[in-house]
This record gives C-alpha cells, sequence and structure tokens, in this order.
C-alpha cells in the first residue's frame, strides 16, 4: 500500500517539496514568535521609567512583517497541500475505477455494487485527506512541538525537563487509542457500504419495490443499516471525547504547573518575566502541536483503515485477460464459432454444471438459432463466446483460434449483442447509439440516423419533441420495450460485428412493433455469422441450424405440429439436436 501510495503521489512531488518548504518558513516564523514577543515584554518591564517607545515600535514593526511573511507562506502551503491532496483523490478514483472495469466478469457476481461505489466516492476522499492536508498539518504539528521543545530547553532547561515529563504516558494513550480508531473505521465504512448497497439497489429498482408495496419494509432495513453505522460512530465518538476530554486537560494543567514552579523560578530570579511568559508561550504551542499531531495520528490511522480495502480493489489482478492476446487479420477473421467437448459451471457456483461435453459448431456466415427451456444455459453460451467466464475443459475457437489466445478487448469489437431486455444509458439516443462505435466520439449526425433508418427507429425517434437528443432514463427506462430494441438493433448495427448475439425478446410487442423489431433484425442480420436464443417459430424457420438444448424440449418439440411443419418447410436446414 505505501509503494502504491507513493506512485500515485508521485507526480505532485513538486508541489509537496514546495509546500514542504513554505511549512518550514511559516513553522520557523511561528516559533520564533515566543522568543521575541518575550524580548518585547522584557523590554517593557525591565525598563522601568526609561523611554523605551523607539526600541519597542521598530521591533513590533519588525515582527508585524516578519509574521506577515509567515501567513502567506502558511496560506500557500494550505493551498498547494490541499490541491496536492485532491490530485491523489482524483488519481485514487481514476486508478480504482479502471481496475474496477478490468475485473472479470465473476467478480461482479461476487462484488456488491453499492460497496463499489462507496470505496469510489468515500474511502478514497478519507485516504486522499489523510495523506496530504493531515499530512501536512501532522509534519506541521511535529516540527513545530520538536522546535518548541528545543526552545522550552533553551529558556529554562529545568522547567523543560519537568513538563516534558508527562508527555511520553501521553504518547502510548494516544498510540491505544489510534489502533482502536483504525478497527473502528475500518468497521464503520464497510457497514456503511453495506447501506449504500442496498439504497443503491432499491432506488434504482424503485419500480419493483414500488409494485410489491415494499417501501416501509426497505426503509425499516435501511434504518437497521444505518443505525449500525450510528452505534459506530457512537463507539468512535466516546472514544474521541475520552481522549480529548484527556489530552485537553493534561493540557491546562502543564500550563498551570508550569506557571507555579517558573513563579517560583522568577521569584528566586533566575527567571525574567519576558523568558516566563517565552516559556509559556512554548509549552502552549508545544501542547498544540502535540495535540494536532493526537488528530493527524487519528486521522491517518483512519486515512490507512479505509486504505486497506482501497488497496485490495486497485491491487486485484483480473483472473481473465482484458487487453492481451493476438488479433485476427481481416483476411484471416471470418468468424467461424466451435465449442468442443465444453464443460462449464459459474464461479459463484462451481459444484453445479451447466455443460459437459457440449459441442456445437457455427459456420462463418451461417444463422444458428438455439432454443430450449429456461434455464438449460442459452445465455450462458452467448457469455462464454463473448468470453465473460472461461469453461473449464473443452475449447471455443474463432477461426481455429482458441479464444483463450484472443485478445478479449479487440474479439469483443466483432461481437455485436441485442438482448431481450437491452440497456441503454441515461444520455441522448444519440449518445446511446454511438456507443456501438469503437470512438464514439468521431460518429457523426448521419450516420446515427442512418443505422436508426435501417433499425427502423429514425421514425418514432423523430416523434420525440427533442429527437435524437431525447434523454432516455435510467437504463432506458423512458422507452418501451420495442423502442429499446430498435435502438440496440440500431447501436449494434453501427458496430457492424462479424458476430452477432441475439437474444431474442419473449416480451410480447404488438404487431406493428413486433414487424418493425423483426424487419430491422433480419437487416442486422445479413452477411454475418448469427448465434440467436430463438423464441419465435419464424426465427427457427430462417435460421440455417437450429441446436435444440435440453433433451425434454426435444421430445416435446418433435411431438408438436410446430416441429413437423419446421422440419417439412426447411429443406435446406440441418437440425442439430444437443443433450
Ligand atoms: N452469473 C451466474 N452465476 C451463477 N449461476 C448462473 C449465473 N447466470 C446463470 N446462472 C445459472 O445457470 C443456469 C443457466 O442459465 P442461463 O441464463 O444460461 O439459462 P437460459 O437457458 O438462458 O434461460 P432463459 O431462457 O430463462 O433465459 C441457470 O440454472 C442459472 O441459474
Amino acid at each position: 500500500m505505501t509503494t502504491g501510495l507513493l506512485a500515485l503521489a508521485h507526480p505532485e512531488r513538486w508541489r509537496l517539496t514546495a509546500a514542504l518548504g513554505f511549512l518550514t518558513v511559516s513553522s520557523v516564523i511561528t516559533m520564533s514568535a515566543p522568543f521575541f514577543l518575550g524580548k518585547v515584554i522584557d523590554i517593557i518591564y525591565t525598563n522601568p521609567g526609561e523611554d523605551f517607545t523607539d526600541s519597542l515600535t521598530s521591533l513590533c514593526a519588525l515582527l508585524s512583517g516578519i509574521f506577515l511573511c509567515g501567513a502567506a507562506a502558511n496560506a500557500t502551503r494550505v493551498y498547494l497541500m490541499q490541491t496536492a491532496g485532491q490530485r491523489i483523490v482524483k488519481r485514487l478514483r481514476t486508478t480504482m475505477f479502471s481496475s474496477v472495469l478490468k475485473q472479470e466478469t465473476a467478480f461482479f457476481d461476487k462484488t456488491r455494487t453499492g460497496e463499489l461505489i462507496n470505496r469510489l466516492s468515500s474511502d478514497t476522499a478519507l485516504l486522499g485527506r489523510s495523506v496530504t492536508e493531515n499530512l501536512s498539518d501532522g509534519l506541521r504539528a511535529g516540527a513545530q512541538a520538536s522546535v518548541g521543545v528545543g526552545m522550552m530547553f533553551f529558556v529554562s532547561p529545568s522547567l523543560a525537563a519537568f513538563v516534558l515529563s508527562v508527555v511520553p504516558p501521553l504518547a502510548v494513550v494516544a498510540v491505544i487509542y489510534g489502533r482502536y480508531l483504525r478497527k473502528l473505521t475500518k468497521m464503520t465504512q464497510d457497514s456503511l457500504a453495506e447501506a449504500t448497497q442496498l439504497a443503491e439497489e432499491r432506488i434504482g429498482n424503485i419500480r419493483t419495490v414500488r409494485a410489491f408495496g415494499q417501501e416501509v419494509a426497505e426503509m425499516e432495513k435501511y434504518t437497521n443499516k444505518v443505525d449500525y453505522v450510528l452505534q459506530l460512530a457512537k463507539k468512535e465518538a466516546l472514544a474521541r471525547a475520552g481522549f480529548f476530554g484527556a489530552t485537553g486537560l493534561s493540557g491546562n494543567l502543564i500550563v498551570l504547573s508550569v506557571l507555579y514552579k517558573g513563579g517560583l523560578l522568577m521569584g528566586s530570579a533566575y527567571m525574567t518575566v519576558g523568558e516566563l511568559s517565552s516559556f509559556l508561550m512554548y509549552a502552549f504551542w508545544v501542547g498544540i502541536s502535540i495535540g494536532g499531531l493526537s488528530s493527524f495520528y487519528s486521522e491517518l490511522m483512519k486515512g490507512l483503515g479505509a486504505g486497506g480495502r482501497l488497496w485490495e480493489l486497485i491491487e486485484r489482478k483480473p483472473q481473465l485477460p482484458f487487453n492481451e492476446g493476438i488479433t485476427l487479420s481481416k483476411d484471416t477473421f471470418r468468424g467461424a464459432l466451435e465449442f468442443k467437448d465444453v464443460e462449464f459451471a459459474y464461479p459463484t457456483r462451481p459444484e453445479t454444471s451447466i455443460f459437459k461435453d457440449f459441442s456445437l459448431s457455427i459456420p462463418a456466415g451461417s444463422i444458428m438459432a438455439l432454443v430450449g427451456p429456461s434455464g438449460t444455459g442459452k445465455s450462458t453460451i452467448v457469455s462464454l463466446l463473448l468470453r465473460l467466464y472461461d469453461p473449464i475443459s473443452g475449447t471455443i475457437t474463432v477461426d481455429g483460434f482458441d479464444i483463450r489466445q484472443l485478445n478479449p478487448l479487440w474479439f469483443r469489437t466483432k461481437i455485436g449483442t441485442v438482448s431481450q431486455e437491452p440497456i441503454l444509458f441515461s444520455c441522448s439516443i444519440a449518445e446511446n447509439i454511438a456507443y456501438g462505435a469503437e470512438d464514439p466520439s468521431t460518429v457523426t449526425a448521419e450516420e446515427i440516423q442512418r443505422v436508426a433508418e435501417i433499425a427502423n427507429a429514425a421514425g418514432f425517434i423523430r416523434d420525440f419533441p427533442k429527437g435524437f437528443d431525447t434523454v432516455v432514463g435510467e437504463k432506458g427506462i423512458l422507452l418501451s420495450g420495442g423502442q429499446k430494441q430498435r435502438i440496440a438493433i440500431a447501436r449494434a448495427l453501427l458496430k457492424n460485428p462479424k458476430i452477432l448475439l441475439l437474444d431474442e425478446a419473449t416480451s410480447a410487442l404488438d404487431a406493428e412493433n413486433e414487424y418493425l423489431v423483426q424487419e430491422a433484425l433480419d437487416r442486422l442480420m445479413e452477411g454475418r455469422t448469427v448465434l440467436i436464443i430463438a423464441h419465435r417459430l419464424s426465427t427457427i424457420q430462417n435460421a440455417d441450424f437450429v441446436a435444440v438444448l435440453g433433451q425434454v424440449v426435444l421430445a416435446q418439440l418433435q411431438s408438436t405440429e410446430e416441429c413437423e411443419k419446421l422440419q417439412k418447410s426447411s429443406s435446406p436446414q440441418k437440425h442439430e439436436c444437443l443433450s
């Protein structure tokens, strides 16, 4: 974690070095103040009756100038540190986001979205603040405490030794407190992540919550989660209260004892009033600095508590490669797909095998319809082809190349998908269509309109008051199922992929919509290798091959009229029946 943090802070090294320079200047000035203020007091007290106006004026004017410089240096330090901190937080966030996006799909099956969001927003801020602003305040406190102690010894060694005897026990208390706080922060952030996860999922799916009338139950669940966060916060508040109460009390007691002992020393003429004042001011500074150091320590512990989890995520190596492997040339890549003796189980349920010895061949440029009852693994075949998961054994090849050899990022640019319920992002229709291009920013409005036209989408889009600039709402909620499908088809057309993976909508579209979607799909399928999870007889009839998953359905299909019709009507078709 430390090396990772250093790497993230590295680009800020000059900013941080400059901040350290300003920190030194401002600390030196702050710490010389008590000494000179003592001199001013001595000028006033030790020359009774004499006219000390001139020397007092010039010393005060000089000190004002120096203090002004100190203030400017301190302000610059705060600015530099804060901006460096924010830059580090930004880098932490982007590094973490990119690390999350590169993880294999199984990771997202196991990790909850809300947790990741919480890490991304709250933990990064906590860690960033603790290693910059807090570090700078800590350094300042440390420097001031040590200079202050030195000056206390310089002014009065015996008084200094007396005062410092109370520091070691305080330090032990601070360390214990810091450890406790670190543990507490980790627990707080974890339970906060759970609460965020719950809120995110329920708000994101408010229609389902509403349909089941579960609002009150959900409120209670959320309240329970944040109640636990509150309990932890109470524990932290209690620890904090005890710690700061104790340090505040010991600070005051120290000042009181300095006054007492110093008063005695002054009485026996070992100290001037100016020296005692300087000493008191130094003791005060040291007290404040130690307070600063302890809050630095506790903040650092909090940051480290949050940072541990963050680093696990940042350093996690994806189990499937993200952008490695070979790419095929235009001539070699034709789009012939083959599953050979594939065995697969989802990583989250390794004991439940979805396929064993599964084989299927889809020649380049042909349409393969996939049918079978629910849960037999049709969507799983699509996921395997997209290389969202790897088979346990057996191979999946593209033009004879094992897809494990291919660069998944490249390979996915050659595959188009349209699912039953296509997911659109909450931006404009134009942006959603452009998402299909390798570089969406280069897509022209004409291209978008052209593919929308082919996908039978241009008509209804133009009927919207804002046309292609209409925002579709989260996950495309402001559109109908058929409209979403046609936008998804336009998006796939823009990608112009060699291989197409389609999941036909089961939800009943009205006749006109169904016709428009079907027509758009037919245009999309032209000249590509297509694997389609088919739910309609017409789709099966138009396919070059049909693969049936699950023996039960095969028996059912063969006994139905539809199947007979299908077998008669499609003389060039070949039916592959798989068990
Ligand atoms: N991410 C996952 N993790 C674990 N198991 C999964 C996952 N996705 C699907 N499954 C399981 O894999 C099996 C096959 O699911 P799949 O979605 O491929 O079936 P399907 O034939 O496409 O079904 P449907 O026609 O209902 O969409 C099911 O038993 C399902 O519970």
